[in-house]
């Protein structure tokens, strides 16, 4: 049977994190029998290893779900899977840019949260049309009454359409498909004369080259046609187009409005732009489409291999990761004490965690990343302006009149009892509280301005446990202000290690260096000679540990007996010393790089 655009849906789920998105993907993936029970794995979207560890989404998913409705017609219904971290919402409209509806998925005892708006109205900047989901009903703590009251005041839907579910035991949830059908409407673009698609993710296959996943707006594609991407004139002959259901399914065709991939023997990586335009050479159409909004990224750190001759590797690596994260940016980059390696930014610091654990796990590359930090403009004593990302481009204090550094106004939707915990907590993030409102009788959304360098380490992770995980927090880059920055350096054993400095606010270098000494002295381990370490601005000493001298045999402290805990020991030794950097005459190993910016 051929498919007619009418009976095609292409949706979104959008939520705050942890309300369930995932799990009711799986139940829709479940109900659509396009996989048997036994094949059903926990989780199936989130299919990527640290996804299923962390228990977070991070690359958005599609997958084509046949339905036949009540009306006796079969639907093809495609989802198109979201992250709900504040990192990724990039991920999150590139999504909806190839939806006509999403559904707004709400906690049942969590209510409305601070990304649950942002992502509202990131679908009502695309025209989407909105259902409501009121999830896990089954949980005793579910007050669904108050759930209803915030769409309605909140969100300003119509409660009475909200549908109810439970992600978890299925409940509900097999209403969801025929709402989908009727409430959302079918792709309207389709019988121009010409071909007009748009690529809103790609992934490589060792075996196939570059698998590219777009959605078509204009005609339709078969394979042995020949596809031209509209940003380099780049030219392919289509060697196949199918749909993702779990596993890709071939398909003959694909026509206006549908989800699929197709493939094309696309071995050269950077031919393939995420928000590209494909069209073809003999049905050529005259304008791209608007791309998505730019990924900026907000934090850079450098990449070092621990091997030096892994630097090969580290570029290859980048390079295919690069495709399936159009986010990440990178450029050369070198360090006196680590060698060749690259500059890269990142959406934030869960995102550079993502990146260097998929680059280790997927890629085999050991790396040693560099202190994070975010843009700095620095204004020169002759009036020259500058911006800075790097530790190593500060220049000498003499030479600067002015530091600005990027704030970001932030949203905070709390239980009005942790107002105080919040107000704390900013403050001591150095933010400033702008104002506050009440959303009803005891949720309050509270509103600051907080430097976004110090956002970026440990803030979400103080505000969840200062509001024992009711706040949620949400931001946007609000432009520059006035600080007063310091570089503060790391001497190990007499010499400064350029890959440790950090640029950091007067009033928290002190504290910063030494805690940082202090971890520093327990992640390196004893070597035959004494080893300083010592935090300093300038030429000016701030703090300073010593590691005392060898003890060589590390199984002594063992006490004889357990000879399988003495080989466990043993190898992670051994294991230690792959990821160790020699740093003058100092081995310093690979997380001693990282721990410099915890602040505990
Ligand atoms: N009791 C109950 N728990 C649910 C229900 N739906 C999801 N959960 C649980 O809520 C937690 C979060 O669910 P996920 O599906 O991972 O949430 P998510 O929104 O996809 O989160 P991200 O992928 O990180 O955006 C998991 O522990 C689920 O088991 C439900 O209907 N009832």
């Amino acid at each position: 049977m051929k498919l007619n655009k009418k009976n095609i849906r292409n949706f979104s789920i959008i939520a705050h994190i942890d309300h369930g998105k995932s799990t009711l993907s799986d139940r829709l993936i479940q109900l659509s029998g396009i996989i048997s029970e036994r094949d059903m794995k926990e989780q199936i979207l989130d299919s990527m290893d640290i996804e299923r560890e962390r228990g977070i989404t991070i690359k958005s998913q599609t997958v084509s779900l046949p339905y036949t409705a009540q009306d006796g017609k079969t639907y093809l219904l495609n989802l198109i899977d979201t992250p709900g971290h504040v990192d990724f919402s990039y991920e999150v409209s590139r999504a909806l840019a190839s939806c006509e509806g999403a559904l707004i998925l709400v906690d049942a005892s969590q209510g409305v949260e601070a990304q649950t708006l942002a992502n509202l109205y990131l679908a009502m900047e695309h025209d989407l049309a909105i259902i409501p989901v009121i999830n896990k009903i089954d949980l005793p703590s579910a007050e669904i009454e108050w759930a209803k009251e915030q769409i309605e005041e909140d969100l300003g839907l119509d409660s009475d359409d909200a549908i109810l579910v439970s992600a978890k035991t299925g409940i509900g949830v097999d209403k969801i498909f025929e709402i989908i059908v009727k409430k959302i409407p079918p792709p309207v673009s389709g019988d121009a004369g010409f071909f007009k698609a748009l690529v809103f993710d790609s992934h490589y296959d060792a075996f196939r080259g570059t698998i590219v996943h777009f959605r078509i707006f204009e005609g339709s594609i078969k394979k042995g046609e020949k596809i031209q991407f509209m940003s380099n004139n780049a030219q392919y002959k289509v060697e196949e187009v199918g749909l993702f259901q779990i596993v890709r399914q071939p398909q003959d065709e694909l026509i206006a409005g549908q989800v699929g991939y197709f493939i094309a023997g696309i071995k050269n990586i950077s031919d393939v732009k995420i928000g590209d335009t494909v069209t073809m050479a003999d049905k050529r159409c005259d304008k791209a489409m608007a791309g998505f909004r730019e990924p900026t990224p907000v934090v850079f750190s450098s990449m070092y291999p621990v091997a030096s001759d892994d630097y090969e590797e580290l570029t290859e690596a980048l390079e295919k990761l690069k495709l399936n994260d159009a986010s990440l940016i990178y450029e050369k980059d070198s360090s006196v004490a680590l060698g060749f390696g690259y500059r890269c930014g990142f959406l934030g610091l869960l995102h550079l965690e993502v990146v260097q654990e998929r680059l280790e796990r997927e890629y085999n590359v050991s790396l040693i990343l560099t202190s994070p930090s975010v843009m700095y403009e620095i204004t020169y004593t002759d009036g020259t302006i500058k911006i800075i990302d790097n530790p190593v481009q500060y220049p000498d204090p003499a030479e600067i009149s002015r530091v600005r550094e990027p704030f970001i106004k932030a949203s905070i939707i709390v239980p009005d009892k942790y107002m105080g915990n919040v107000m704390q907590v900013c403050h001591e993030f150095r933010g400033v509280s702008k104002n506050y409102q009440y959303l009803t009788s005891n949720r309050m959304e509270m509103k600051f301005e907080l430097p976004l360098a110090e956002v970026v380490y440990e803030f979400y992770d103080r505000l969840k446990s200062v509001t024992q995980g009711y706040g949620s927090f949400d931001y946007e880059i609000a432009g520059y202000q006035e600080t007063d920055l310091v570089k503060l350096d790391f001497i190990i054993n007499g010499e400064r290690v350029d890959a440790l400095s950090q640029l950091i606010h007067r009033d928290k270098a002190e504290a910063r260096a030494r805690t940082a000494c202090k971890k520093l002295r327990e992640e390196i381990p004893r070597q035959q000679f004494k080893i300083p370490i010592q935090g300093a601005i300038g030429g000016k000493i701030i703090s300073r540990e010593t590691i005392s001298a060898f003890r060589k045999d590390v199984t002594a402290k063992c006490y004889g007996g357990d000879i399988s805990r003495k080989r466990k020991l043993l190898e992670k030794q051994k294991k230690g010393k792959k990821r160790m950097k020699m740093v003058g005459s100092v081995e310093i190993p690979q997380s001693a790089f990282l721990s410099v910016l915890k602040t505990d």
